[in-house]
Formats: structure tokens, C-alpha cells, sequence
């Protein structure tokens, strides 16, 4: 029923050459003003133009080969990106040279969304199109309530964690427009804030935690549109405020870390915190957990032994088309740019 899996992801350069590049394919027609891409660029550059999602995923691909084998089941994994080499539509070229007839896509996010779900979508449309005989290339569900995923993000913060600490989940903003267009119209199950706050619940629940909060990161765009909030970096002074002395970051939006991950939080939350003589640590994010390999082995083996999904949440599982389908007609509609 399925040849191989499909790795996709997001990309990021991999030498100071390749950041403004990357940065344009990342930005192509959204609107992202030119001032915001030089202080992005800024950001990648402080890193030596090297963002550490590309390796990470290389190493998170090993160890699903390994978890793969020890399941005993044979399916080479391959790696595309939407917006840095591998290429997802030079991948899909392989896989159809290598005579891959059928794949299941593993999506690098957990999340309902445009940018966390739909994206990825017309990603594997548009390398289906740029191929001749490309594979069937089914995408997995969404994955922010498995019990594996919620289990991994919980250790991450039991590995840092102080005594007394104030437990804050973070994800990428996205414009508050887009939020609201994330799942069909009449179910509010498949919103990106509502995955993201339930995902929280359930590892802070996990935790023992009775206080947490939900905040966001690394919005962009033009200042007069509304994106999701607080930042941050703004809810680390407000904390502070509130008398909170020691703070951990999960970053629940995230499989694994990447510049937005270095940057806005072992950066700037970090330096925000120490200017306020607050504690700070920021847990791992769980995609380098073995744990996330079996969470991957399984969310394959849904599909090939049938195997009954494994889900903590109400919500209904979604994301899973094939070829790209969006999950409904009006589902995750990408904002109308100005
Ligand atoms: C929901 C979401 C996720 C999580 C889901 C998922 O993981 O897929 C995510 C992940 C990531 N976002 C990333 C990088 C960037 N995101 C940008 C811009 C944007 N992200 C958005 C949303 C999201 N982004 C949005 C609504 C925009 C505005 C423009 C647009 O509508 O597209 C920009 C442009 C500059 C800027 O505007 O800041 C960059 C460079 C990297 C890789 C970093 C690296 O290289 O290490 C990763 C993993
Ligand atoms: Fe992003």
C-alpha cells in the first residue's frame, strides 16, 4: 500500500549564501515587508547563515530508519522541503526515478493550519505536478494530541525544570485571519489555537501542572494586521510583573529546533528574562526524542495495518489527503494577500 515515506519539511539554509534565497522562497507573494526580511536575515546571518532545522531533520530521519527496521517494516525514507534544498519537487523526482508508485508524507508540524497544514498540502501538488509519474503521496494526520507526541513534549520539560517554575507553552503566530479560516467554517476543532491550546492542557495536565499559559512567537508581516498574542517576550515581562520569578519555554508549535527557535527564544526571551532577573530554560523540542520515532512508526502503521489511531483529544483526527487534497473545500483557506 506504500513504497516509501516522504520526510517534508520546511528547510533552512545551510551557509550564509543561502539565506536570502531561502528567505525569498519562503516570502514569495506574502506580503512580508522588506524590513522584516532584513532583520530575519540579520538573525540567520548572527548564526553564520546556518539554521539548524536541516540537520535535525537528517538526524530525526535516521532514527525513524532505525525505529522503521526494529518494527520490521521495509520502507526507505526520503527528505524534501518546501523551501530549501532537498527540494520537495526534486525529491518526488527521485522517488518516481526509484520506481516509488505510492508514499505516506510525515509533515514536519503537528498542527492544523495554513502554515502548519494546508501549505504542506500544496506543497506535495506542486511537486506531484513538476513530475512525470509522481507517487500517490498520502499525507499523515495531524499528530499534537498522540499520546507519544504529548508524551515527549513533557519530558523535554521535566528535563529542565526547576522546583517552582511558571510552565509557557509557545507556538508561531500566525495572523489572526488566517486563525480564525483554519478548519471547515462550522468546526472550530481543527483551529491552529486550539490544537496548540490543547496540546498545552494535555502535557501540562501530563505534568502535574496546575498553571500554565499559551503565548506566541515570531509574528511577522505588516504591524496593522492582527496575529495571534501575546508575544513572548512581552508575556515574560507581564509575568515578571505578576511576581513570577522562574520561568520554562516549551515550544509546543515545533518539532525541532530552528532559527525561530534559537533566535526568539534562547535569544531574545532569554535575554528578556535575565534583564528581569528571572529564571529561564527552554525545553527541547521533541522531534531528537526516540520517543518521536515511535510516534512516527505508528502514525504509519494507521495506515498500514489499520492500526486504531492513538488519541488524547475530542478533536477530530485531520489532515490526512491524499495528493494533496485540502482536508474540506473551505478548509485552511491561505489569507487573501494585499
Ligand atoms: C505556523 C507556522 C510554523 C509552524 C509549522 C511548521 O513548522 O511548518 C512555522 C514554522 C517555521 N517558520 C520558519 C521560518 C520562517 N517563517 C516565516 C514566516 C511565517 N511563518 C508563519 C507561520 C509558521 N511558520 C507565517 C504565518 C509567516 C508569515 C509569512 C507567510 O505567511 O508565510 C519566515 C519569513 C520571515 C518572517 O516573516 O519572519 C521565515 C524565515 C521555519 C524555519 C526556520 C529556520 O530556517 O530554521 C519554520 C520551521
Ligand atoms: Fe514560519
Amino acid at each position: 500500500m506504500a513504497d516509501a515515506l516522504l520526510w517534508l519539511s520546511f528547510g533552512g539554509p545551510e551557509s550564509p549564501a543561502d539565506v536570502r534565497p531561502f528567505l525569498e522562497n519562503v516570502t514569495r507573494g506574502r506580503g512580508v515587508p522588506p524590513e522584516r526580511l532584513d532583520e530575519v536575515e540579520a538573525h540567520y546571518q548572527h548564526f553564520g547563515g546556518v539554521s539548524p532545522i536541516n540537520a535535525l531533520n537528517r538526524a530525526a530521519i535516521e532514527a525513524v530508519e532505525a525505529a522503521l527496521a526494529r518494527a520490521g517494516i521495509e520502507l526507505p525514507v526520503y527528505f524534501g522541503n518546501r523551501n530549501w534544498h532537498p527540494m520537495v519537487e526534486d525529491t518526488v523526482a527521485r522517488m518516481a526515478a526509484d520506481g516509488v508508485r505510492s508514499a505516506l508524507v510525515f509533515p514536519t508540524s503537528a498542527y492544523g493550519g495554513y502554515s502548519a497544514c494546508r501549505q504542506y498540502d500544496e506543497d506535495i501538488s506542486r511537486a506531484r505536478a513538476a513530475v512525470a509519474d509522481a507517487p500517490d503521496l498520502l499525507k499523515l494526520r495531524h499528530f499534537f494530541d498522540h499520546p507519544l507526541f504529548v508524551a515527549a513534549a513533557a519530558y523535554a520539560v521535566r528535563a529542565v525544570a526547576p522546583q517552582e517554575y511558571r510552565l509557557v507553552f509557545t507556538a508561531h503566530s500566525v495572523p489572526e485571519s488566517a486563525d480564525l479560516a483554519s478548519g471547515p467554517p462550522e468546526e472550530g476543532g481543527r483551529r491552529y489555537s486550539r490544537q496548540i491550546a490543547e496540546a498545552s492542557r494535555l502535557v501540562a495536565e501530563s505534568l502535574g501542572v496546575v498553571k500554565h499559559d499559551v503565548v506566541w512567537q515570531s509574528r511577522s508581516g505588516p504591524p496593522q494586521v492582527p496575529w495571534l498574542e501575546p508575544d513572548i517576550v512581552d508575556h515574560i515581562e507581564a509575568l515578571h510583573a505578576e511576581g513570577v520569578r522562574s520561568v520554562v519555554v516549551s515550544p509546543i508549535g515545533f518539532v525541532s529546533d530552528h532559527l525561530e527557535v534559537v533566535w526568539d527564544l534562547d535569544t531574545e526571551a532569554r535575554a528578556k528574562a535575565e534583564s528581569l532577573g528571572m529564571a529561564f530554560a527552554r525545553a527541547a523540542t521533541p522531534g531528537a526524542d526516540p520517543r518521536f520515532a515511535d510516534l512516527v512508526v505508528e502514525l504509519i502503521r494507521e495506515h498500514l495495518d489499520a492500526a486504531e489511531p492513538r488519541k488524547l483529544s475530542p478533536f477530530p483526527a485531520a489532515g490526512c489527503t491524499l495528493n494533496g487534497a485540502p482536508c474540506a473545500t473551505a478548509c485552511c483557506e491561505p489569507a487573501r494577500r494585499r
